[in-house]
């Protein structure tokens, strides 16, 4: 987790965040210096937060500190989870800001007896040290609620797409397991008809297999590579990413059945009939629809 400063000066919002408590401290006291006000270590402390950390997060600072990710993931946390739930915890920066919520709901009394199952690696890392108690996936059959994020959303129907972090077989499951998903994303995801390249998980071996069979069905298929690593980028299950793109899918329905028959694809990002309810930040707030 990363800490944030927040102080209103002059009715002008001074924000400044690091990975590291003092390191916040010591820009605060520039920020507020350069602003005529002069605070002790002390009271500034009083103005920092918990914040989700950016380092483990494929859009970095300006996914996480976008403020209609931030909106939307924290008022999905707030309305949806109730004491006693077992949750589903999405993968991604909306979600971050639903996993840190929790977190504080859980710190401060608010909720009790929560106990969550992450999505990935990331969501892991996140809930540990948001203090969320984690049981693994094999521990339960049924979730109440899963909150996740989306990479693209079309109210038709309605469908998201996901895997934009690599971890749409594992969301697929947790998002099925649960009695309510809820999808906390933004105002710039919605769109019709959805375009974004679609996420497709394949084993490794079949790779140029599937990738003629996308290109037959119109696809543009291309293999995601990892960052900071030589080569392709692993999925957590060890297989790898074609990242598809179909232009606007006119035939969601159509492409999602024709990817679930291509041999060795084991699981795409189109998200059909699972969505109950979406948090969609937006600039000043967010809308919650409910299907
Ligand atoms: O599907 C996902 C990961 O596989 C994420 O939910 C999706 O990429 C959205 O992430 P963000 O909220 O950072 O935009």
């Amino acid at each position: 987790m990363a800490k944030e400063f927040t102080y209103e000066a002059d009715g002008e919002e001074l924000r400044e965040w690091a990975e590291d408590e003092s390191d916040v401290v010591e820009q605060a006291r520039a920020t507020l210096d350069d602003h005529g006000v002069s605070l002790s270590d002390d009271e500034i402390r009083q103005h920092v937060e918990v914040v989700p950390s950016p380092r483990r997060i494929k859009s970095g600072a300006d996914g996480v500190f976008d403020e209609r990710r931030r909106r939307g993931g924290q008022r999905a946390a707030r309305e949806v989870v109730e004491s006693g739930m077992d949750l589903g915890l999405g993968t991604g920066s909306t979600t971050a800001w639903a996993v840190a919520e929790v977190g504080r709901l859980l710190r401060e009394g608010e909720l009790e007896d929560v106990r969550g199952v992450a999505t990935s690696l990331q969501s892991h890392e996140l809930a540990k040290e948001a203090g969320i108690p984690l049981v693994s996936l094999d521990q339960v059959t049924e979730l109440d609620v899963t909150v996740d994020g989306a990479d693209q959303y079309s109210e038709e129907e309605p469908t998201v797409i996901k895997g934009g972090g690599g971890a749409h077989a594992r969301e697929r499951v947790i998002d099925a397991m649960a009695d309510e998903l809820v999808i906390a994303t933004d105002e710039e995801k919605a769109t019709d008809p959805l375009d974004f390249p679609v996420p497709v998980e394949v084993m490794p071996d079949a790779r140029s297999t599937v990738a003629e069979d996308i290109r037959d069905l119109g696809g543009d298929p291309e293999l995601r590579m990892a960052e900071r690593k030589d080569g392709p980028l692993f999925t957590a299950n060890g297989n790898l990413v074609l990242d598809c793109d179909f232009g606007g899918l006119d035939d969601t329905h159509g492409t999602a059945d024709d990817l679930d028959d291509i041999p060795g694809v084991l699981e795409h990002g189109i998200f059909l009939d699972m969505v109950d309810t979406v948090y969609l930040g937006t600039a000043e707030d967010v809308e919650v629809l409910r299907f």
